[in-house]
């Protein structure tokens, strides 16, 4: 996106910009139809005059129609129809162009959005982000659509309205443009405050839309904890203070609109009286068929003036969505993706950590601090260490989640900066203690990133996470809708779901974090020993406070604030009779407990 709310429009006009001229064409020919027809009844006035009244026609035009009332009617008819069609073909032409854009543009917002790392995630809440993509775009379309088509609209029929109306009488023209001359005038009064209103209301809704999202996400937690009422009452202070700035920029809405309207409304009136006020102090006639078809032309350029004064404040809340969008727009992106060809095989592919130090944009303390690693192809590795010692920012990092420093994080010694991020997601498959699923079927969710998966691999890999007897149970199987988020699961399923589209991926490094917390001692058994064989030769890091897990490593890491405090195998640790022997012995305890 360009620089401003208008240099945007300049590139939109530019992409659709035979199709606005067609609704151009549309616009002109509707308005000069629509002003030839108070001139026609004028004429025809002029002609049908039996009794010669108004005699002294300037335009002797007349001369060459016949005089016939039928014939003048059906020539009124044809050119106020042919107007109303031509108005209809404008109105297709730029509100399709305005949808079309407005799809375009959350096209581009949206993928722009998908570029960015999560340390813009973590500051935008999706809420916040949802309310962009949809509402501020809305506003942002009115300004293509009724923005664009009604200025045009208002000046090819105000320009050619007012230049016959000074034909007809300059005396009366002046009066007739007052309620032109006030728009501008009231709407610079009104500019700000609307902008500033609407950028309010916006933020507000925007704060709105993020709680609810927050709320309804995590909704079994607020029940259980029975706190709806607390924050109902917080949702209700958010909501209610959308009230006043709502009621504020309907206010101010409401005045400036009225306001033009009564005046448009008045000046006939004051046509009228100024004709009757000339004519009697100072002697000057206005015809019958003038002074109406004066009036009649009047009423058609009001028309205009008053949407005008509808459409100029979506130009200011326009403006306010747009600087929204903007904002998120220009956000610059933090992990570049490098456009080179360099992929890793995944053959003899190792992983090397050199004295990375990550610390979350806006915290004071390091996630990591000064960690080194190499981790060799095939090695399972088991990492674990207190809460919040840095264990999940290891895999966020390894994942390309946050921009670090050059040379920090290499994949067969090639800088991961270096490397095009799909290729790094293709050789790495991350399963998160909490797991992501869609609110699709189960079958659906497992292919998500291995489309063309059979049947007979979904069964295999299912098996392998112990999950297929379960799915046999249900009774639509494979195809099981699990809801949004997979709700209608429980914990262990869900995990194992995850763990079975992890395997599908067939990706040479696994990720796992705490993947064991929500299943029993029967279940890792039979998960782990899956994924030894079914990753026989696969590089595994597994992030987990279970002993059980941790043992079956070929090497365990003990991190403790960012910092690795005990590295080896599980009997080499044990022998140091340090921390990791201080887990274990609290493992035993609790197995011995339950
Ligand atoms: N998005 C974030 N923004 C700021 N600080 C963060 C963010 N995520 C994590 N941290 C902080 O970074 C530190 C390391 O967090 P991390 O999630 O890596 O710990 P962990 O060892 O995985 O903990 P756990 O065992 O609870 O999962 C913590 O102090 C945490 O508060």
């Amino acid at each position: 996106m360009e620089k401003s709310l208008f240099a945007n429009l300049k590139a939109i006009i530019l992409k659709y910009r035979k199709r606005f001229l067609k609704g151009f064409l549309f616009v002109l020919l509707s308005n000069l139809l629509l002003l030839l027809n108070p001139l026609l009844f004028r004429q025809a006035l002029y002609k049908l005059d039996a009794k010669g009244n108004f005699k002294e026609d300037l335009w002797s035009l007349t001369s060459y129609f016949p005089d016939s009332i039928l014939l003048w009617g059906a020539l009124l008819l044809t050119v106020a129809f042919l107007s109303t069609f031509f108005k209809y073909l404008m109105r297709i032409a730029f509100i399709s162009i305005s949808r079309e854009a407005e799809s375009w543009i959350r096209e581009i917002i949206f993928f722009r959005i998908e570029d960015q790392s999560q340390e813009f995630f973590d500051r935008y809440g999706i809420g916040e982000l949802l309310s962009r993509l949809t509402n501020d775009i809305t506003r942002y379309r009115d300004v293509l659509g009724p923005g664009l088509m009604y200025p045009f609209f208002g000046v090819t029929l105000i320009f050619p309205g007012l230049i016959i109306l000074f034909f007809l009488s300059w005396q009366l023209a002046l009066v007739a443009l007052i309620p032109i001359i006030a728009i501008p005038i009231a709407y610079t009064f009104f500019k700000g405050r609307i902008y500033s209103s609407s950028e309010e209301v916006l933020s507000k809704y925007a704060a709105l839309s993020d709680y609810a999202a927050e709320h309804y996400s995590n909704i079994r937690l607020v029940k259980s904890a029975g706190i709806e009422k607390r924050l109902e009452r917080v949702f209700n202070k958010l909501s209610y203070s959308l009230i006043k700035p709502s009621v504020y920029l309907t206010t101010i809405e409401g005045t400036f609109y009225p306001l033009i309207a009564s005046l448009t409304r008045l000046s006939p009136i004051l046509v009228l009286l100024t004709a009757a006020f000339f004519s009697h102090f100072y002697g000057v006639s206005f015809k019958t068929p003038d002074l109406l078809s004066f009036i009649w032309v009047q009423s058609y350029i009001y028309g205009p003036v008053l949407m005008l004064s509808w459409v100029f404040p979506f130009y200011e809340t326009g403006k306010a969505s747009y600087d929204r969008l903007k904002a998120i727009y220009d956000e610059p992106i933090k992990v570049i993706d490098p456009k080179n060809n360099i992929r890793i095989k995944p053959d003899d592919l190792y992983l090397e950590i050199k004295n990375l130090s990550f610390t979350y944009p806006g915290a004071s303390k390091k996630a990591l601090d000064d960690f080194s690693l190499l981790v060799k192809k095939g090695e399972h590795i088991g990492i674990t260490g207190p809460i919040g010692s840095g264990k999940s920012t290891l895999f966020k990092l390894i994942s390309r989640a946050y921009e670090i420093d050059p040379g920090k994080i290499l994949f067969s010694g090639v800088d991961i900066k270096d490397i095009p991020l799909k290729e790094i997601y293709l050789n790495l498959a991350l399963c998160e203690q909490i797991p992501f699923l869609f609110s699709k079927t189960i079958a659906e969710n497992a292919r998500f990133a291995s489309e063309d998966a059979s049947m007979e691999d979904l069964e295999i890999v299912f098996k392998f996470a112990d999950l297929h007897e379960t799915i046999l149970s249900f009774p639509e199987q494979y195809d099981t809708m699990i809801g949004e988020r997979g709700i209608t699961l429980s914990g262990g399923q869900k995990m194992r779901l995850a763990l079975a589209r992890a395997f599908l991926l067939k990706r040479p490094i696994l990720l796992f974090d705490d993947i064991f917390s929500s299943v029993d001692a029967t279940t890792e058994e039979h998960i782990l020993s899956s994924i030894k064989s079914f990753f026989k030769g696969r590089t595994i890091l597994l992030i987990s406070e279970r002993i059980s897990a941790l043992e079956k490593m070929d090497r365990v890491l003990y991190l403790q604030e960012g910092k690795i405090v005990e590295q080896g195998t599980p009997e080499e640790l044990k022998k140091l009779n340090g921390k990791y022997q201080s887990l274990y012995e609290l493992n035993k305890l609790d197995l011995k407990q339950e």
